[in-house]
């Protein structure tokens, strides 16, 4: 855990974390960083805390010690969501201060009696409250609910312009000991984007409506650094924001000028034409993501879903559906309402078929609004005519995806 001052008696408290699934679902191939924010005015409070895995309250109790906090100085909690990573910390510190007041939502006041028990000792705020910690530092709040959970709120200290976020502009990935965005390169921050887009696709990407409505919220404040519960701070606010508004328009498409191939095959008779695929795609020039089911994860396949206009899908039936993890990747794309995609599909059977039906069927039933290129579907092996059917319906995409992007 790190320790870092931040702004005028305000600290950030951060945590790598490894090695686990996220939301005991997504894995997380860099990490996550959790975050926690200290103010200390006349009167000290803690902004969000971080979850109860293995040990993690009491390494946070022992570096407030390190900034000559005691614990049962805390008398203010501030809850801006109360999703366990960024709450479970309270069950511990109860048995060490039991005298403090929290601050949250209306509907975080439920979720507290609901999580915690907790139901005493708590002031609900909103837009138009502020709470005043002494020294200069005036908070506000902003609701921003559902982003991600419907209880969220950032809080605004008015003295030192930190806007704390919690789950807004969060990103995976860790930190190294690096707490600014700028103080990643270039490069590094191009990488980096990838996590932040690993994170906004699998765990905001629902909210992507309620995500606009925060931003034209967060924007009238004037913030000179957003400081999130996960990952990097930004000082350069207006980046992170403009990626978020970018990222939320990506749910109803079209997207980037991009195209993911998801595919999966169990004796490789679709693999045949996938390589096939494969070589028509490198002569074109547009971003590809390559993911095969079930050996990449849903998260990573969201996560380029999220960003591409086009996608491919090659699968062959099995038992009269499509090969059962695309159809489970396919649910979860549905569920986070990846929108309006161009989409062409092939892929191999042997007596019947079945694939395509289940594929109108999520379509349809999850109101994903794709639009599909008539599919190639082969008994066995695919021929020659099969794949210079798919070649032209590749190249027809490729061209619908650039249309799409450039009239948007
Ligand atoms: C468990 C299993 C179930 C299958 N169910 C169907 C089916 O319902 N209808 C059909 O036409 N073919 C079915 N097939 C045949 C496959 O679709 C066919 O072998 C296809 O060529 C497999 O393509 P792949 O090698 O890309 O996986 C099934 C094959 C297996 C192994």
């Amino acid at each position: 855990m790190k320790i870092t001052d931040i702004a005028e008696g305000t600290y950030q408290l951060s945590i790598d974390v490894e090695n686990i699934l996220f939301e005991g679902l997504w894995d997380i191939p860099k990490g996550v960083t959790l975050n926690s924010y200290i103010i200390k005015g006349e009167k000290t409070a803690i902004v969000d805390g971080v979850c109860g895995w293995d040990g993690v309250p009491e390494s946070l109790f022992s570096l407030l010690k390190e900034l000559d906090i005691e614990p049962a100085s805390i008398k203010y909690l501030i809850v801006n969501h109360v999703e366990p990573d960024h709450s479970g910390w309270i069950e511990a510190f109860k048995k060490i201060n039991n005298d403090f007041q929290i601050l949250c939502s209306k509907k975080g006041k439920e979720l507290l009696g609901a999580f915690y028990g907790l139901t005493e000792n708590i002031t609900v705020v909103g837009d138009k409250d502020s709470f005043d910690l002494g020294k200069g530092h005036v908070l506000s709040f902003a609701e921003i609910p559902n982003v991600h959970w419907p209880d969220t709120i950032g809080t605004f200290d008015h003295g030192t312009e930190v806007l704390f976020t919690c789950d807004a502009f969060g990103s995976f990935g860790k930190c190294d000991g690096r707490i600014y965005a700028e103080e990643f390169s270039k490069e590094e921050l191009k990488e980096y984007e990838e996590e932040t887009l690993r994170y906004y696709s699998n765990i905001v990407a629902t909210f992507s409506p309620q995500v606009k409505s925060a931003i034209r919220k967060i924007r009238e404040i004037p913030a000179k650094l957003i400081a999130p519960g996960h990952g990097l701070m930004w000082k350069d606010t207006k980046t992170i924001i403009d990626a978020y508004d970018d990222y939320a328009d990506y749910q109803k498409g079209p997207a980037r000028e991009e195209i993911t191939l998801i595919w999966g095959s169990m004796y490789g008779m679709t693999e045949t034409a996938v390589k096939h695929a494969l070589k028509v795609l490198e002569k074109e020039d547009i971003t590809l993501h390559v993911h095969r089911v079930p050996e990449d994860s849903w998260g990573t396949v969201l996560t380029s879903v999220w960003t591409s206009t086009g996608v491919i899908l090659a699968m062959p039936t099995y038992e009269f559906k499509m090969f059962p993890p695309m159809s489970a990747v396919l649910e979860e794309i549905g569920k986070k309402k990846a929108l309006n995609r161009k989409v062409f599909r092939f892929g191999s059977y042997g007596w019947s078929g079945g694939a395509e039906r289940e594929l109108a069927d999520i379509n349809t039933r999850l109101n994903m609004g794709w639009e599909f290129l008539e599919p190639v579907e082969f008994a066995g092996v695919p021929g020659e005519e099969n794949l210079q059917k798919i070649e032209s319906q590749i190249k027809e995409l490729v061209k619908q995806v650039k249309e799409a992007v450039k009239n948007k």
